[in-house]
């Protein structure tokens, strides 16, 4: 695994100092206060404030104030319908808050259209991947270059530049497509991959962007438990790379092997934020996943098999159901299998 070294000045980002941070093994505090919902980072890259997005009665998100850490991992949870989805529409421009403000790197991205936010470094993918499936995987690749100039009018009238960016954008789409092992697919049509490769295809084309910020929307969903390694692989080279991630996930092997910090959303609002270890253990985290069950430990091995037998014998156990959410993947992973490929999954993405 690559390990950039970054000059980061005081507060972390990019400068003039000459210290050098790997940003695998820096363990300068993440927060700058005490762990709760909405405290202070030390350097974050991220700022949501009374950002709220209202369906008809039901307020599906209500943020008062969330700070993201720069060249961290955080994880977005909660359980279903908490708003994880909707909050990253809002942020990256996918759907329009009732009422907020956030900002990026300290600029406002309040109105500012999705393609703008990710040209401006803040990409994202989503819960249902939107590779284009009658595009071959190197075309899909160069969809995701943010300029795409050689698309205009003005081509024709500056061919010789263009063909140059043309040429610099498909170079950088086969080292992406290498690096994430889809470079033997590259002329294949997108809909003849896997539900795991394509996740994978979409994170790649996120990555055109060379974007600052990576949000991934719950990219273990329908992913074969022998891509799964490769995935949680990949997200740890973006943050090896110096990019900041922010992921909504239910998959808690997930959250607890790759995760810095957690945020965990419940009806809206954000409930809890700290270390992985610390936050499964948090009263508010239990109550709203496990309601009566609250004394099992989410982050500890024992502690999931502890609320399976505890569920076995529940009738209101939702276990093997629909909406078993974050119980089935925990449980799933206990038995040793996982998520079909291209599981059927009742979800909704961005328009
Ligand atoms: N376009 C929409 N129209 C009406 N209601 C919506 C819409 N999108 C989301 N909602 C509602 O907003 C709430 C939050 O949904 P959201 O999808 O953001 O939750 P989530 O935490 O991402 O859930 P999941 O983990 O199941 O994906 C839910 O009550 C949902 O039904």
């Amino acid at each position: 695994m690559s390990m950039a070294n970054a000059t980061p000045d005081e507060s972390g980002t990019a400068g003039a100092r000459t210290d050098t941070v790997d940003y695998m093994t820096d363990t300068r505090p993440i927060a700058s206060e005490p762990a709760a919902p909405g405290c202070r980072k030390r350097d974050p890259i991220l700022v949501a404030k009374n950002v709220t997005r209202a369906f008809g009665g039901i307020n599906a998100v209500d943020v008062e104030y969330l700070e993201i850490p720069r060249h961290k991992i955080t994880a977005l949870i909660g359980p279903n319908g908490a708003g994880k989805t909707t909050f990253f529409n809002l942020l990256t421009g996918f759907d329009q808050p009732n009422s907020g403000e956030w900002t990026f790197d300290g600029t406002s991205l309040h109105g500012v259209p999705s393609y703008k936010v990710a040209r401006m470094g803040m990409v994202r993918t989503f819960q249902l991947t939107k590779v284009m499936g009658k595009l071959t995987v190197i075309e899909n690749m160069r969809l995701g270059a943010t300029r795409q100039e050689g698309e205009k009018l003005s081509k024709a009238l500056f061919k010789n530049i263009w063909g140059g960016r043309e040429r610099d954008i498909t170079r950088h789409a086969d080292g992406l497509l290498e690096k994430f092992k889809l470079d033997a697919k590259r002329e294949d049509y997108a809909a003849s991959l896997s539900g795991g490769q394509r996740k994978l295809l979409e994170m790649a084309r996120a990555l055109m962007a060379d974007p600052r910020l990576v949000m991934l929307d719950e990219p273990m969903a329908g992913v074969n438990p022998a891509l799964t390694q490769s995935l949680l692989d990949h997200v740890r080279n973006l943050k090896s790379e110096g990019m900041t991630v922010l992921f909504v996930e239910h998959d808690m092997h997930m959250v607890r092997n790759i995760a810095d910090w957690v945020v965990v959303m419940a009806e809206g609002r954000i409930v809890a934020e700290g270390p992985p270890a610390e936050v499964m253990k948090d009263q508010a985290v239990i109550d709203a996943y496990l309601g009566a069950h609250h004394d099992v430990d989410l982050g500890a091995a024992e502690g999931i098999e502890a609320l399976e037998q505890q569920l076995s014998q529940d009738e209101e156990s939702v276990v093997g159901t629909a909406d078993e959410g974050i119980l089935g993947h925990a449980i799933t992973e206990q038995d040793g299998r996982g998520p079909d490929e291209d599981e059927g999954r009742d979800r909704k993405d961005a328009p």
